[in-house]
Order: C-alpha cells, then structure tokens, then sequence
C-alpha cells in the first residue's frame, strides 16, 4: 500500500506539478506527481535507481517533454520562452563532463548570459556576481583553470558555482554530492540551505538519506516512477516505507549529536516480511 503525505500549498509557491507523467523510449517512467516546492524550500527526491528521479527532474527544467502542468511562480512551463526559463531556473545535471577548454570563470559566467542583454557583453556587475558565486561555492582559485582538466569534484562544484551566478528562483540539483569527499558534501549542501533561506526554491536528488533528514525541509519518496511519499523526515523515512521503496529492512534511529534520523539498511527483504 502506498502513503502519501502532503504539505499544504502556501501562498508563496515557486514550483506546482499536477498530475506530472513524462513518456520516453516508448516507457513511462514518470507517472502523475503532483506536489508543490514553495520559496525557501529545500527539497530532497530520494528513492533507489532508476525510480525516476533523475527523469522528473529534467521535466521540471523542461529539459524532456511531459504530460500534466507545471508551473513555476503560478505560470506554465510549457509556452515559457528559453531565456525567461534560463533566469527562472538554474540545473546542475548528474554528468559534468565536458567537450571544450573554457576556463572556469568563462563557465560560470555563462550562468550570467540569460541576464545579459541581448547581443550585449558582461557588465561590471556581472563579473562581481561571478565572483561571488566562485567564492561561496569554493572554486575562486580555480578561476583561470581550464574545466577539462578539473577532477570530477572540482567539475561538479565548478557547474554549482554558474548555477549560483545564474541567480535563479528554482534551483535543480541532481545528485551535487555524488563526485564529492565528505567535507566538500557538507559544504555544498550548507550552501544549499542557505541559498533556499536567502528566498530560492531548492529541489535536489540525493542518495544519502542521512544527508537528505539532515537538510532538506521535505523529501519526496519516488518508487517505479511514481510519489511513494511526500512530507517531513519523519514522515518518509520510516521502516515500511524505506521496505517498500528499496527492499531493506532499516533501523531508523536519532542522531544523539544532530537530533536529525539516520538511516541503516539491515538486511534486503520482501516488502511482505517488512510488513509483519
Ligand atoms: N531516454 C530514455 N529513454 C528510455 N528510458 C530511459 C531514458 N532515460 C532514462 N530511462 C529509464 O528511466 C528510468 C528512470 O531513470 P532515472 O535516471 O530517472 O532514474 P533515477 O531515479 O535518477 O536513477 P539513479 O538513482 O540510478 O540515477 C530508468 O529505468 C532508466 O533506464
């Protein structure tokens, strides 16, 4: 059986999917999501590979065609203009890998282009925002490095920083932590709640469900492409659920130093002796 736990829609809503289904390859790998992301929210979609998280994501960044609406601050996504979608909406994909021999100022200063005017160069405040952004997410002294020859890491924080300068409502991230050590997750995901409570909506797809109850203010649960679950860490990640999405038996117990839960898989099980 599955459980959905929805938050109320608060007035300040940045992202709403109804009834989200998206068809590729002649499968459906998406099927009916409708939840919503408001301003100042981090979001984290978890669930096991190939559950669609990674799918819905690039739906919501129009990157793939879907059925059903989504709508960024109250207007449809379908029918939105590419520059007006690229100030509304900054990605960060799962594969940084690269093709060409920009350094990585000139990359994040491409998070800047949709601001630019048209047929117009790089302003002094558009070199600052670069700056910045280089400087919050930790690159600055990769600046005049050239992206082809950064470690997979660096890449991945090279690609948040044109997220950062690209100063966007919606921020998607897929997987930020996946290439990082463990000081560099902790950082990029700081930034990333910080980034939400400067007033950004943040969705990110994490596989690390300790990292995901730590830091994100919702987790939507995804299973065979659809929502298993939607709502706090409490809500999502409990013993039947984590048994019917990953086919674990799991301990969910409270971190005794950061109050939030973490998550340990026992043992692989049916969903059936989960339930007994
Ligand atoms: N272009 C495509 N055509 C057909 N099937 C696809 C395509 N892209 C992805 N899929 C399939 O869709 C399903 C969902 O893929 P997706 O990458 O969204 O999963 P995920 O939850 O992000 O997985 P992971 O955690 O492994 O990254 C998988 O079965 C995948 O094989």
């Amino acid at each position: 059986m599955t459980t959905l736990v929805r938050t109320a829609i608060a007035a300040e809503t940045t992202l709403s999917l109804a009834g989200v289904g998206v068809r590729l390859g002649g499968r459906r790998l998406v099927h009916d999501i409708t939840t919503s992301a408001h301003q100042g929210e981090l979001l984290a979609v978890i669930g096991p590979n190939g559950a669609g998280k990674s799918t819905l994501v690039r739906a919501i960044a129009g990157l793939i065609p879907s059925s059903g609406d989504v709508l960024i601050d109250g207007r449809p996504l379908a029918g939105t203009g590419v520059r007006q979608l690229a100030r509304t909406i900054a990605t960060v994909p799962q594969s940084t890998v690269v093709g060409f021999d920009f350094t990585v100022r000139d990359v994040v200063m491409m998070g800047r282009h949709p601001h630019l005017p048209r047929f117009g160069s790089e302003r002094p405040d558009d070199r600052r925002i670069v700056d910045e952004a280089m400087r919050r997410v930790g690159v600055a002294h990769l600046a005049d490095r050239s992206v082809a020859r950064l470690s997979g890491g660096e890449r991945q924080l090279v690609w948040l920083a044109k997220a950062v300068a690209q100063r966007p409502r919606l921020l998607l991230l897929d997987e930020p932590t996946s290439a990082l050590d463990l000081g560099h997750q902790l950082a990029v995901l700081d930034l990333a709640r910080a980034l939400a409570r400067e007033g950004l909506c943040v969705v990110l797809v994490l596989h690390d469900l300790d990292l995901a109850a730590r830091y994100a203010d919702r987790l939507l649960l995804m299973h065979d492409g659809r929502l298993l679950a939607d709502g706090p860490a409490d809500q999502v990640l409990t013993p039947a659920l984590l048994a019917e999405a990953f086919g674990v038996r799991a301990a969910v117990r409270r971190d005794p130093d950061l109050g939030t839960l973490t998550v340990t898989a026992l043992a692989a099980v049916t969903t059936a002796s989960a339930n007994e």
